[in-house]
């Protein structure tokens, strides 16, 4: 792997950053770079380089030292890069094919280059278009399994893992999903951002005790139980698909969390898209939802009878155990990403950008709704089949 360096932090610009790629010794000589800047997200510049003789391209990403999305009065740490990086290589090594291979590592400027996955789409704009995806649920269902297991105890000797705990310590991307995903929506907090015909719902989630009690517990789960190194931000805005690949982007809030965290945020972005959808269009994501616990569960299963390295892996009733509550956790977290989602900082554009405002504000209401009963009930909902069916009442 070329690690390349240069002495001090700047950030590129694109006539810099193809100066920058020609170094890497990725293009021939005779190359012919252009580049823009398509980063599309909230933290990063993502420069696309391609020579135009050969159709070759890359991906640079750089991180700022701030949120791109808010400004410099939100400085951010560059560690993230790296964290990033290394998460992409480390989930590779269990989920080959489904992760973009990295081709060089720059911790000083705070780059990684890696595949050019632009021949692919952003799962949540293809979604929009109501684009077809029939690997996409069996895809990440596997990534899940294989990536959460193999870097948890039940794969891992001790000492391996709680390296791992500490290589990916991760506090101030850690901070900003505490704040944004368990904390901010759930009080009158200055980040918060909604229509105002969506207050009374709004202020009820905020007046409600027994709500606020669950999402609290998720929270201490998210702070305390290091589990498994996870993505940490599995949205469909960090998956790129088409009908025969899948690559996940983006895991630069990676950390050693709760597993049912990754597979939460998943499940929560293909539910906003059945509150945006009707009929035959709605059933399609709803077989995705059933079809990503189902992948997931078998595959976890299997890992764990093949390769778990747990004493108490034969116990009656572990694997068991621990894959419910991967599940409920999965539920509870759902429930707190469609809500901050839909009321707290970063909104996503299934439901911001439905043009109709009754449409809009209807879809937003079933997105709270929803979120408030995963959270509610998650202790009583026994299989993925009972969520379906409670999404197919909700939306009757
Ligand atoms: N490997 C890649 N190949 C092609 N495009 C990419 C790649 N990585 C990122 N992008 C583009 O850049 C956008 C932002 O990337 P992302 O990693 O999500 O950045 P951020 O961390 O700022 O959210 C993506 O939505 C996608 O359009
Ligand atoms: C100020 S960060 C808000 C939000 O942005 C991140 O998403 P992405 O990097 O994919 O744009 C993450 O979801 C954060 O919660």
């Amino acid at each position: 792997m070329t690690i390349a360096t240069k002495k001090q932090y700047e950030s590129l610009t694109e006539e810099q950053a193809i100066t920058y790629a020609k170094n890497l010794n990725l293009f021939s000589d005779d190359a012919q770079l252009t580049c823009s800047e398509i980063g599309d997200g909230n933290l990063n510049y993502v420069f696309h380089i391609k020579d135009l003789r050969s159709g070759k391209g890359i991906i640079l990403k750089q991180a700022l030292p701030y949120a791109k999305v808010v400004g410099e009065s939100w400085p951010l740490t560059l560690k993230r890069a790296l964290i990033e990086a290394n998460a992409l290589k480390k989930h590779g090594e269990f989920a080959a094919g489904l992760v973009p291979e990295v081709y060089a590592i720059d911790e000083e400027l705070a780059i990684t280059v890696m595949e050019d996955l632009s021949h692919l789409t952003i799962a949540r704009e293809g979604l929009i278009r109501l684009e077809s995806y029939p690997k996409l649920a069996a895809d990440i269902g596997k990534y899940l399994a294989q990536t959460l297991f193999h870097t948890s105890d039940f794969a891992l000797h001790p000492f391996e893992k709680k390296k791992l705990v500490s290589e990916y310590s991760n506090p101030e991307l850690c901070k900003i999903t505490e704040d944004l995903i368990f904390t901010d929506p759930f009080f009158d907090h200055e980040t918060n951002d909604f229509e105002p015909s969506l207050r009374v719902e709004v202020e009820a989630l905020w007046n409600n005790e027994l709500l606020k009690l669950e999402v609290a517990k998720l929270k201490k789960s998210f702070l305390t139980e290091a589990e498994a190194l996870l993505h940490g931000d599995l949205h469909t805005g960090s998956i790129f698909a088409s009908e025969t690949e899948t690559k996940v982007i983006d895991p630069e809030f990676a950390f050693y969390g709760p597993i049912g965290f990754d597979v939460g945020l998943f499940l929560a972005n293909l539910i906003v898209q059945t509150v945006t959808r009707e009929g035959e269009q709605r059933e399609v994501i709803l077989r995705h939802i059933e079809q990503t616990w189902e992948v997931f569960s078998a595959n976890f299963s299997e890992l764990w009878e093949n390769k778990a390295v747990e004493s108490y892996k034969d116990t009656k009733g572990f694997k068991d155990y621990i894959l419910d509550k991967i599940f409920q956790d999965a539920l509870g977290f759902a429930g707190c990403e469609l809500i901050r989602r839909t009321i707290g900082l970063a909104h996503v554009k299934d439901l911001d950008g439905i043009k109709e405002d009754e449409k809009r504000i209807l879809s937003k209401k079933q997105a709270l709704r929803i979120g408030e009963l995963l959270l509610l009930k998650r202790e009583s909902i026994s299989s993925i089949q009972a969520v379906i069916v409670l999404l197919e009442e909700l939306q009757k």
